[in-house]
């Protein structure tokens, strides 16, 4: 048994044209925020798909829970990667009970589960609205909201705060400071570098399909040694072609 939540190892998956990851290694540890960054088409989505069975490797492995994805259980994961699942006919309050109820949760827990997280996340006042008549911002909130509601032991969510106001990026982070706190483990994907040294416990930088390096959360300028990074391995890349 280790402590690591996800575990992947030489993950490649290949699409036409050289686009795709290739030979990724990546720990999530149990209470660790570990956050991915990298440039527009670097790979984040790819490799969260693949973490979650969404996708299969061409070669590699990852492990869930120290448990392959066909036999691991998917009740203790939560993640958001693409558009928010949400039924748009039904309210807020109806869809978070149905993702309750397919996470294992009982009818008495799930109505437990699902007032605590509207509150969590600021969402109370829209439990009775239907999900295709919220704001972008509300939608990505009740994406979360299903997502963290049933304290899942993985977490992995693809650029969470992209639609979120200053309110929902300080509400979601301590939203996840609390679950990793309580032995979570969190993959999370952003753009925002000072967000994530501002939550994150690892950073790992991808770069066209490959992991090219970490920076540190509380290094001084973490803009700077980004793209330091990113332009090193451009260079060395621009180097190595024939
Ligand atoms: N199903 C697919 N078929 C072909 N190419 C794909 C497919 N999915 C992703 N790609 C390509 O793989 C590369 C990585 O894409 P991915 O979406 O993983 O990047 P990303 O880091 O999440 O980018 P962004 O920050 O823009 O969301 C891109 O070049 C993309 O066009």
């Amino acid at each position: 048994m280790t402590s690591a939540r996800i575990q992947a190892r030489g993950l490649t998956r290949q699409f036409g044209g050289g686009a795709g990851v290739a030979g990724i290694d990546l720990d999530v540890a149990a209470g660790q925020i570990h956050a991915l960054v990298g440039l527009n088409g670097a790979g984040k989505t790819t490799l969260m798909r693949l973490l979650l069975g969404m996708l299969r490797p061409d070669s590699g492995t990852v492990r869930i829970n120290d448990e392959p994805p066909h036999t691991t259980d998917w009740a203790h994961v939560g993640h958001l990667v693409e558009n928010p699942l949400a039924y748009g006919e039904l309210d807020g309050r109806t869809n978070l009970t149905l993702a309750a109820r397919l996470h294992g949760a009982s009818a008495a827990q799930a109505a437990l589960m699902v007032d605590r997280v509207l509150w969590e996340l600021n969402l109370t006042r829209y439990a009775a609205v239907r999900a295709r008549r919220m704001s972008l911002g509300n939608r990505q909130r009740l994406g979360l909201a299903s997502a963290l509601q049933h304290d899942p032991e993985v977490v992995v969510l693809d650029e969470p705060t992209n639609a979120l106001d200053p309110a929902g990026v300080i509400m979601l982070r301590e939203a996840l400071i609390r679950r990793a706190a309580g032995g979570a483990g969190v993959l999370v994907s952003s753009h925002h570098l000072d967000e994530v040294a501002r939550v994150a416990h690892r950073i790992t930088v991808i770069n066209a399909g490959r992991v090219i390096g970490t920076l540190d959360p509380h290094g001084v300028d973490i803009e700077r040694s980004f793209f330091a990074l990113v332009h090193d391995d451009d260079t060395q890349h621009e180097r190595s072609e024939p």
